[in-house]
């Protein structure tokens, strides 16, 4: 079928209508004449790959991936667009997801962006975390779209030149499920494997602990704690939190879903000795409490967010970044109650924060600052960071 592709949708797809049936296209952009197929049928509408361009956008580029198309690596979403067409699409999905889901009044949005990293590579050799997949054969790769065929790369054009050079992709890995690499700093290289894709994680190669430094603090974290995948992004993250949040000498704040601690140990140095910071991490890896050691007014507590917020009183300022399912109700509801003066909420799925947002808007709290920024290249997925305040 032949079809005018219209608006991004969230998810690294484009919108086409035809007859009244609603096509979400893959490998499209908005407006162009793409020769679809369907991949996927759904009750009310069907997912499509654009085949075949017609009349192609002046964004479309060549894909700089080999293995970027239809039927071939899942992993990107955006290979054929520039990298400024990359954040404009996202930009526009952040409008969408914040105005309709979010509640959030659209003038506020009004020319909203997707800022670039700093990197020079530009949107390519960024990834310092891969994760691959592994056959039946014990052949690594990457699996196509929504499916769980792999496709076996001869190197991904997003992963770090050191992860290329690592020998993960020609190795055999008989019996497991997926095989990852960590290109952490001071020339870190460690290798695990997983008998499933979920499974927990057992160290093969390479340092087990690994560092991570951020304006002259170094994070000592297991090979398989989170960590920000962009080499640019965690610095730029916690400068823009401490931009947005502004604090002060002898406030209080919470890290939540602290990590390694990045936001508390800048939000330590800030606040000062009169101050108090509390991190709070589930994630024994990620080592919060040994990073934060050397802040004499910062502590960290190992357990779940939703648990532990509601009995730690009241907070000047909160750093939220929750995993992609969002905070969810519970948490901001003891937010809500804790009332800090002001909230810097990192989100890494723009839906749900759109859904914590109509949360924080039921506990008084407004959007009044955001900015968003392109930590993921080539793939429809973004960062953003958003202050909340409390309204009347
Ligand atoms: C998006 S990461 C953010 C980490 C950190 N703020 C950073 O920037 O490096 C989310 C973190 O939340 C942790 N986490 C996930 N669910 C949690 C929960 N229910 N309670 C506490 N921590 C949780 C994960 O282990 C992960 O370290």
């Amino acid at each position: 079928m032949i079809v005018t592709v219209g608006d991004v949708a969230a998810g690294g797809h484009c919108v086409a209508r035809v007859d009244g049936e609603v096509y979400f296209v893959r490998h499209a952009l908005p407006g162009e004449r793409v020769r679809i197929e369907i991949t996927d049928r759904k009750k009310r509408f069907a997912f499509a790959d654009a085949v075949e361009v017609l009349e192609a956008s002046p964004d479309r580029v060549e894909p700089p991936c080999p293995w970027a198309g239809p039927g071939k690596c899942g992993g990107c979403d955006f290979q054929h667009a520039t990298p400024e067409a990359q954040r404009r699409l996202k930009a526009k999905v952040l409008y969408d997801q914040l105005t309709r889901i979010g509640g959030i009044d659209p003038a506020l949005l009004e020319g909203v962006e997707v800022e670039a990293l700093p990197w020079d590579d530009g949107a390519l050799a960024w990834r310092t975390r891969m994760q691959y997949a592994v056959d039946e054969a014990g052949r690594p790769g990457l699996r196509r779209h929504k499916s769980h065929d792999l496709v076996h790369i001869d190197w991904c054009r997003i992963a770090t030149e050191r992860i290329r050079e690592a020998d993960v992709l020609t190795a055999r890995w008989d019996g497991m499920g997926a095989v990852g690499v960590v290109d952490a700093d001071d020339d870190e290289l460690a290798v695990y494997t997983q008998l499933r894709r979920t499974a927990r994680p057992h160290h093969k190669s390479g340092p087990k602990l690994v560092h991570q430094t951020v304006a002259d603090t170094q994070y000592e974290i297991g090979f398989d704690a989170f960590w920000q995948v962009h080499p640019a992004a965690a610095p730029t993250f916690l400068a823009t939190a401490l931009e947005l949040l502004a604090p002060r000498e002898g406030e209080s704040a919470w890290d939540l879903y602290a990590g390694a601690g990045l936001f508390a140990t800048g939000l330590a140095a800030a606040v000062g000795d009169t101050g108090r910071v509390v991190a709070v991490e589930n994630a024994p890896a990620s080592r919060t409490a040994a990073n934060l050691a050397a802040f004499k007014n910062a502590g960290a507590i190992e357990g779940d967010v939703a648990a532990i917020v509601p009995d730690l009183g009241s907070v000047d300022l909160v750093v939220l970044d929750p995993p992609r399912s969002g905070a969810g109700a519970e948490v901001v509801v003891a937010l809500g109650e804790a009332r800090p003066r002001a909230i810097c909420y990192v989100a890494c799925d723009a839906g749900a924060l759109a859904r914590d947002a109509s949360d924080l808007a039921i506990e008084g709290y407004a959007l009044t600052r955001l900015r968003a920024f392109d930590a993921f290249p080539m793939t429809q997925h973004f960062e953003t960071v958003a202050l909340f305040e409390p309204v009347d």
